[in-house]
């Protein structure tokens, strides 16, 4: 179900449903090879690397998991082996979804703000799965309707389009409060907008969270430690953020969210959680983003000059958007209400990294040095012991092999809709975004 703001936030007016997505004939055609091969592959009963056969069970489970991923855009590889063996939900099983029937009691109805986004969308697929009721809220600006249209019909699913600036009402167990633009161009485009976002935004959710006695985790970012003189980042590191930079905006406001959280928790018992998110990547993440990994890749995956921001001796630690996943819900299920940073270690710098793109694109791309940005932080790796100890929570997903994976999403996305100018440096609005009259 998909609702429009009529600006009255309590009351979502109807609005158009955008049609489901279907498979192209070219896509359906490559996924049945694929499937054909992996029939023929695990039918002669090779010995799987553990020196087993693959029983008929396996084999029917990696089928089904196969269909799903050919059947729903960009599912993640984690979520389609969820789905692998799960109860099938009438609803669903026509696009290859498994949905788990959960009982009433057992339940949850989770809203997630900033949920059409590409982290968003990959955190409601999963809650999809487990079989809980999701409530969608996003304004679109960064956010797309696409990225969850395949569960526009889905009973337990609900997309409201309604900006988190504005208050709203309604009753759920579990708030996860995703909603503000990450990338540097889009976030600094409207940089009072952005603080709003994290303020008032965050205010709104903590006060539904309050109201209904919801359980709330806000995803914060690594951008609260600024340009760390601490190197790998703990969570008892303070930080190094310049407070009226062009990055404030986004750190400053997420800093103050993170205040008010704890505020929330100290006056009024909100239960909350608080992630600190590393650099993330993977399928989805929209191209003309203009950070550095969608950057990188279809650059090189378009023969056009490889674009390094100062001399590249920057660094970067990046994750798999699966492994996030998994850490957010570990946190948001878990006991430890303290701020958890989740990221992955393995730490790059920004010249090693266009040379990687390059070499898995197989790319003849030329690397161009442009100048620096203001504020630039000069490195950035996370400290995960306490996601260790607390969480139980590791990235489990290489570098390379979440690279690859990115890599064939911006492939299909180049060949259904052609060239890509990705975004520069410099505060710009995001791609097809129009902005409500009035605001
Ligand atoms: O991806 C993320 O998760 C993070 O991205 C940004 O932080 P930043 O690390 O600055 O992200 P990028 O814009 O991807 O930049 C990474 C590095 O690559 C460089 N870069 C970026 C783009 C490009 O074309 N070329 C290039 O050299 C940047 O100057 C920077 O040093 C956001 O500010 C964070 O909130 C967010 O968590």
């Amino acid at each position: 179900m998909i609702l429009g703001s009529d600006r009255s936030p309590s009351r979502p007016a109807a609005i158009a449903y955008s049609p489901p997505w279907r498979p192209s004939l070219p896509l359906l055609l490559s996924s049945l090879s694929l499937l054909s091969l992996l029939y023929l592959l695990l039918s002669s009963r090779a010995p799987s690397p553990g020196g087993r056969f693959v029983t008929d069970a396996e084999l029917s489970a990696l089928v089904r998991a196969e269909v799903s991923r050919a059947l729903v855009p960009h599912l993640s590889a984690s979520s389609a082996s969820n789905l692998a063996g799960v109860p099938s939900s009438p609803d669903h099983a026509a696009l290859g979804f498994v949905v788990a029937q959960v009982p009433e009691s057992e339940r949850l109805r989770v809203l997630v703000t900033g949920g059409a986004g590409f982290v968003g969308s990959h955190l409601v697929d999963r809650l999809m799965v487990q079989g809980h009721e999701v409530i969608v809220l996003d304004n679109f600006f960064t956010g797309r309707k696409k990225n969850v249209a395949h569960w526009e019909s889905h009973r337990n699913f609900q997309l409201i389009s309604h900006d988190v600036v504005e208050p709203l009402m309604l009753e759920v167990d579990q708030i996860y409060h995703l909603a503000c633009p990450a990338s540097p161009p889009h976030y600094q485009y409207n940089p009072v907008k952005t603080i709003k976002t994290s303020t008032m935004g965050t205010i709104n959710m903590l006060g539904l969270a309050k109201r209904v006695k919801a359980r709330m985790l806000l995803t914060s970012t690594s951008e609260v430690y600024g340009d760390p003189q601490v190197h790998p980042q703990p969570e008892t590191y303070w930080g190094n953020v310049n407070p009226i930079g062009p990055r404030a905006c986004y750190d400053e406001g997420k800093r103050v969210a993170e205040t008010m959280m704890y505020a929330y928790e100290k006056q009024s018992g909100v239960e909350v959680r608080v992630a600190r998110i590393f650099n993330t990547f993977g399928p989805r993440m929209h191209p003309n983003d203009g950070r550095v990994v969608s950057n990188f890749i279809i650059q090189a995956l378009q023969g056009k000059d490889i674009t390094i921001y100062g001399q590249g001796e920057q660094t970067r630690s990046f994750q798999f958007v699966d492994d996030l996943v998994d850490g957010l819900m570990k946190l948001m299920n878990g006991g430890y209400s303290q701020p958890v940073n989740i990221g992955n270690p393995q730490e790059f710098t920004v010249k090693k990294f266009a040379e990687h793109i390059r070499e898995l694109t197989k790319s003849t791309s030329k690397i161009k040095y442009l100048p620096a940005t203001e504020d630039d932080p000069t490195q950035r790796r996370p400290d995960i012991s306490v996601a260790k100890r607390e969480l139980n929570w590791e990235p489990k997903v290489d570098v390379k092999e979440g690279l690859v994976k990115t890599i064939e999403y911006f492939q299909s996305v180049l060949d259904e809709g052609g060239e890509i100018v990705p975004t520069g440096q410099g505060a710009v609005k995001p791609k097809g975004y129009k902005a409500p009259s009035g605001r």
